[in-house]
């Protein structure tokens, strides 16, 4: 059956954990290349294979694309680490990816009539929902992918969901159940859920194990086998396609394309069709899996371009690249942009990190393309910036990264979705912040929703059912995958679903559901601006966009927590919140005059002095609003998750 792949040549690789394989190559002393294989580019595209691996949230992704390079060789044993191609720190730690990343593995069929050798392209997909935009793009340069099943777990959401769009991009569908060697894997039971939804034979489900290793030389045949060669004109003018492009401090943008047509050499002039700037050519690669400079890349190839660009923005993912001079005229149907779907306000605790934060945040964005951000200020927290995010993962993440790259200490307001307003003076306003709700009368109010998929076990369709129907959601249609599992969908306000929806799902079926879901346009919505004042005065951190309906909830719940926060001051200062000029909820904070004197009679007048300027200290941490002293601990308990219930459904 198949053979071993090119054995590694690497001398010593150092476990450096860096965002992508650039910043590694060059910390890796050593490295000889892989011996008549990094200069086998210009392959003959009969040889090549490209494909991904798709699959819900932990059924084993990464782990089986490690197997596969230890099995190709492109990574040897003592070499290997766990996810090896996940190579952000916070992708370690979580143990999931963000960046997509793509290899190339060489793999040996042996036949009868003697051995072939092919080239595989292998992409590693992210699968939290946040990243689905990776996902799109990834499929972009595959024509098959592996859809990798827990066989303990079954089929859940993402599992459709990544389907579903492998289907619409005609990929060829390799259905395999993953993690057989667990005790309480049900292979047959599970092979028949996938069969059915893939629309094969229950024999025809592969079985694996990505972590014993059982079962991948099957698959990496089956890849070769099954997967279609890419197909373009060698001899047409050069056109690839960007499907993914990072930020190196070393290098610059690195940008990943799969050639369709012609081929790309280093030193030539090449073309971004969409921005019509050109660009030399410095150096072309391929990845395998640490970069490795190459004498060009042609049809059906996968790998990277550097061209000094410093910006990712100028390199945009869905562009194609062609030739400065006799190019092609046709570009490729190119992706969607990533559209922010969350937006909450980004603040350094210390007011003069806020030139740290604007750096950080450029940088973050040579990188990440999806990230927007634009000054804002606000009365409770000074100057930050109104962040823009594919999801609260991602929201999370950013602001991690922040935090531990860049050393800030940071204070985020509750997210908010996007929302169009429609006034009765026929303006329009699009809200990304609740500050910038419009005054007067509105005509319509409009939000954004999503169509959700849950997979669950069919004795909790009541709970989940109670639980969609709280959050104004409208039931689509409902589908028994098998006799115990059930596949509901419905339409969901996109604010109702982003911040707590997964884990009060989780918590209604002890764990048993799966969540996916994408955007479905928009739809009328009765929504207010809920206020809340201090002593009379809204405090703009804390103002929110609800449902009419959980305007009173959202009210006394923010006034309690923070009568609870406040410390009490030298005057009664009510908490309330407000819709307008109506007041809806209130609490009061009890005066009290603090005597930190109280327990000092007598003597040294020092130590008195001592305690009125700690007093003091103390005292310029406070943010004023009005006359009321407000602790900035107080801003960040307030607007921390369960004051909003905001909770982010990462893993
Ligand atoms: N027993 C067993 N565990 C496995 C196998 N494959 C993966 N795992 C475990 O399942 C967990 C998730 O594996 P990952 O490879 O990180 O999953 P992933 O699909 O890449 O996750 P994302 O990158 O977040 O989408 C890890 O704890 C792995 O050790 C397997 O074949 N058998």
């Amino acid at each position: 059956m198949a053979g071993r792949g090119a054995a590694a040549g690497h001398e010593k690789l150092e476990l450096n954990l860096c965002p992508h394989p650039f910043s590694t190559a060059v910390l890796v002393r050593g490295v000889v290349p892989i011996p008549n294989f990094a200069d086998t580019t210009f392959t003959d595209p009969a040889r090549i294979r490209n494909f991904c691996i798709i699959a819900h949230i932990d059924h084993g992704k990464s782990t089986l694309a490690d197997r596969m390079l230890q099995l190709t060789g492109v990574v040897e044993e003592r070499q290997m680490r766990a996810q090896y191609l996940d190579r952000m720190d916070i992708e370690r730690e979580r143990g999931i990816t963000i960046k997509a990343q793509n290899v190339r593995l060489p793999w040996t069929v042996k036949s009868e009539s003697g051995d072939e050798d092919y080239v595989l392209h292998l992409i590693d997909t992210p699968g939290h929902v946040d990243f689905t935009y990776e996902v799109s793009r990834a499929l972009e340069a595959c024509e098959g992918a592996v859809l990798l099943v827990d066989a303990a777990q079954g089929i859940e959401a993402q599992t459709l969901a990544n389907l579903y769009l492998a289907m619409e991009n005609d990929l060829t569908i390799i259905p395999v159940l993953n993690k057989i060697d667990l005790p309480a894997a049900d292979p047959e039971r599970y092979a028949a859920e996938l069969a059915h939804i893939v629309g094969c034979e229950p024999e025809d489900v592969l079985r694996v194990s990505g972590k014993t290793g059982v079962g991948v030389t099957e698959l990496l045949d089956e890849v070769i086998r099954s997967v279609p060669a890419p197909v373009g004109d060698p001899n047409a003018p050069a056109r690839a396609m960007i499907f993914d492009s990072v930020y190196d401090t070393y290098r610059g943008v690195v940008t990943y394309v799969r050639v369709v047509d012609g081929k790309v050499v280093p030193r030539e002039k090449i073309l971004m069709m969409s921005t019509g700037t050109t660009h030399e050519l410095l150096e072309v690669g391929i990845v395998s899996p640490e970069p490795k400079p190459t004498k060009g890349l042609g049809v059906g190839e996968v790998g990277y371009l550097i061209t000094g660009v410093k910006d990712v923005r100028q390199s945009k993912v869905g562009d194609t690249v062609t030739t400065a001079r006799h190019g092609a005229e046709q570009a490729l149907t190119g992706y969607r942009e990533p559209q922010p779907m969350v937006y909450s306000g980004l603040y350094p605790l210390d007011g003069s990190d806020y030139p740290v934060l604007r750096e950080a945040l450029e940088k973050l964005q040579l990188n990440d393309a999806a990230l927007t951000f634009e000054p804002e200020t606000s009365v409770a927290l000074g100057f930050g910036f109104r962040c823009g995010f594919l999801g609260l993962l991602h929201m999370e993440i950013t602001r991690e990264r922040l935090e531990r790259e860049f050393n800030l200490d940071l204070i985020s307001t509750a997210p908010n979705v996007v929302y169009r307003v429609e006034m009765e003076d026929g303006s329009e306003h699009v809200v990304t912040n609740p500050s910038d709700w419009p005054e007067g009368k509105t005509r319509h109010i409009y939000e954004p929703i999503v169509k959700t998929t849950v997979i669950a076990p069919s004795e909790f369709i009541g709970a989940i059912m109670e639980l969609c129907q709280s959050r104004r959601g409208e039931l689509g249609g409902m589908d028994y995958l098998s006799e115990t599992r059930v596949e509901l969908r419905y339409t969901l306000p996109m604010a109702e679903i982003i911040f707590d929806f997964f884990d009060a799902l989780k918590s209604r079926t002890r764990g048993y559901a799966s969540l996916d879901y994408e955007e479905a346009g928009e739809q009328e919505a009765d929504l207010v601006k809920v206020d809340i004042l201090l002593q009379g005065e809204a405090v703009d951190a804390f103002s929110a966009i609800v449902h009419k309906d959980a305007a009173y909830a959202y009210g006394n719940r923010m006034a309690i927590k923070l009568k609870e926060l406040i410390p009490r001051q030298q005057f009664e200062v009510p908490v309330q919140a407000a819709v307008g000029s109506k007041i809806i909820a209130r609490e009061n904070i009890r005066a009290i005059r603090k005597d930190v004197l109280a327990k000092c009679y007598g003597g040294d007048i020092s130590r008195k002095r001592k305690l009125l300027e700690k007093q003091k200290e103390g005292k310029k941490r406070m943010k004023t609003i009005g006359r009321v002293d407000v602790p900035q601990e107080a801003f960040v308990a307030a607007l921390s998750t369960d004051a909003v219930g905001d909770k982010p459904k990462g893993k």
